[in-house]
C-alpha cells in the first residue's frame, strides 16, 4: 500500500520533471514563477493574496504538464497531420494561455498595487 503510493508518487515527480525538461515554455512559467514569489515576498502579502498567487502559478504549470501529456498522446496516435489531432492540441495550448492570463490578472490585481505603493511610499 504504502510501497504504491510511493511508486505513484514517483511516477508523478517523473512526470513533472519530463514536462521541466523539454518544455521550453514550462522553464519560462517557472522562472516567472520565482519572480513573483520573489517580489510578492516583499510585498506584504495577506494569507488569502498569498493563496491566489500560488493558485495561479500552479495553474499554469499544471495545464502545461496536461498540455504536454496531450502533445504526447496525439503524437502517438497520429502522427501524421489530421484536423482532430490539431484540435486536441490547439484546444490544450488554448488552455496554457488562458491560465497564463489568468496569473497575469491576478499579478496585475493583487501585486501591482502594492509595487505602486511600495515606490511611491520612499
Ligand atoms: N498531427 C497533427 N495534426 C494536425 N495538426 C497538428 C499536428 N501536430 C501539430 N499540429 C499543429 O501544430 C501546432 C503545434 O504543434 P506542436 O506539436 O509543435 O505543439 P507545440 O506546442 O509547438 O509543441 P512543443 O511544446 O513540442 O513545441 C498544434 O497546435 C497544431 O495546430
Amino acid at each position: 500500500m504504502m510501497k504504491d503510493f510511493v511508486k505513484s508518487f514517483t511516477f508523478a515527480l517523473a512526470g513533472i520533471w519530463y514536462v521541466f525538461r523539454t518544455q521550453r515554455n514550462m522553464q519560462v512559467h517557472f522562472t516567472a514563477a520565482l519572480l513573483a514569489v520573489t517580489v510578492s515576498l516583499f510585498l506584504r502579502l495577506s494569507p488569502l493574496e498569498w493563496g491566489l498567487v500560488f493558485f495561479a502559478i500552479f495553474m499554469v504549470i499544471l495545464t502545461e504538464c496536461i498540455n504536454t501529456a496531450i502533445e504526447a498522446v496525439v503524437n502517438l496516435v497520429s502522427p501524421e497531420f489530421h484536423p482532430l489531432a490539431k484540435i486536441a492540441k490547439d484546444c490544450a495550448a488554448g488552455a496554457v494561455l488562458l491560465a497564463a492570463i489568468s496569473s497575469l490578472v491576478v499579478a496585475y490585481l493583487i501585486l501591482w498595487p502594492k509595487i505602486i505603493i511600495l515606490f511611491f511610499s520612499h
